[in-house]
């Protein structure tokens, strides 16, 4: 933060093969993730690890232009909680990520505005909020009832209509497994029947971080496949698909975030 004269408001983190978001961004001031000290690396086609500081639309934000999952190998508080120190300050996040579509409703380039979240690693005692809690960020037991902000869906949702994008914006529970493998069928059908309308690898865990420390969260998946549910498709999940569908979409999305950006600050969503 020394290094910088910008003093961001709104956090954007970048999803797979979405990180065309930073470049949107004017007067960059960029940091490579390798010469931030003991900042983890980024190890994933389609997120190339810079923090990259800037107005968006003359508003200050800061975007990480690549993120970290724990199929990486990162313990999860360190894949999150490196989030706080640089994020802290800032009232609004905004995240984005490539997710595969279980809602038999959507399609591959749907926009999916995330409503809510199932933690499956969580189950298994995986919160990035686990171990000692520091009382400067936030309570110990931080609610989750409310982890997206309804006022920002709302916005988003008003937004997307405006810019003509109706046919493809759509809402849901996004549910993130811990990867890196994709999910078998019978997953699939599983996460489904729970209430998933998207599958992803990311993205809980920095909105929990998030919440700790008070911050107003906003998130949209990518569709950027479907989800194979059927024992005769010949449909195979791979990355490839996913950073074809990112690039496909990147421009709308792009827009969409951006013009978020402006009206956040025009309506005066600061409380
Ligand atoms: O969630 P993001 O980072 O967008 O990436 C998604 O895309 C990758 C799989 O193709 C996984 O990392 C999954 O989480
Ligand atoms: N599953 C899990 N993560 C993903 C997918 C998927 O189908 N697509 C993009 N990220």
């Amino acid at each position: 933060m020394a290094q910088t004269d910008i003093r961001p408001r709104i956090g954007i983190v970048c999803g797979s093969g979405l990180g065309g978001l930073a470049n949107l961004l004017k007067d960059q001031v960029v940091f490579n993730y390798r010469d931030i000290p003991n900042f983890p690396q980024s190890t994933v086609h389609g997120h190339a690890g810079r923090l990259v500081f800037g107005t968006l639309k003359g508003r200050p934000c800061v975007c990480m232009q690549g993120r970290f999952h724990l199929y990486e190998g990162y313990p999860i508080q360190k894949v999150s909680r490196k989030m706080p120190s640089m994020l802290y300050h800032q009232r609004h996040l905004i995240l984005t990520n490539a997710a595969g579509g279980l809602n038999q409703d959507f399609k591959v380039g749907d926009i999916m505005i995330m409503k809510d979240h199932i933690n499956m690693p969580g189950f298994a005692g995986n919160n990035p909020l686990s171990g000692p809690n520091d009382e400067r960020f936030g309570t110990r037991f931080p609610c989750m009832s409310d982890a997206y902000d309804r006022e920002l869906q709302q916005l988003a949702m008003e937004v997307g209509q405006e810019l003509g994008y109706g046919d493809f914006l759509r809402e849901g529970v996004y549910c993130v497994l811990s990867g890196p493998s994709f999910e078998t069928i019978a997953e699939c059908r599983m996460l489904h029947r729970l209430g998933a309308d998207a599958v992803g690898m990311s993205t809980v865990h920095e909105v929990i971080v998030a919440r700790h420390c008070g911050m107003r969260v906003f998130a949209l998946s990518l569709i950027t496949n479907q989800a194979v549910m059927d024992y005769d498709s010949e449909e195979k999940a791979n990355h490839e698909e996913v950073l074809q569908t990112g690039k496909q979409r990147s421009e709308q999305l792009e827009r969409l975030v951006s013009t978020l950006v402006t009206r956040i600050e025009h309506n005066n969503i600061y409380a």
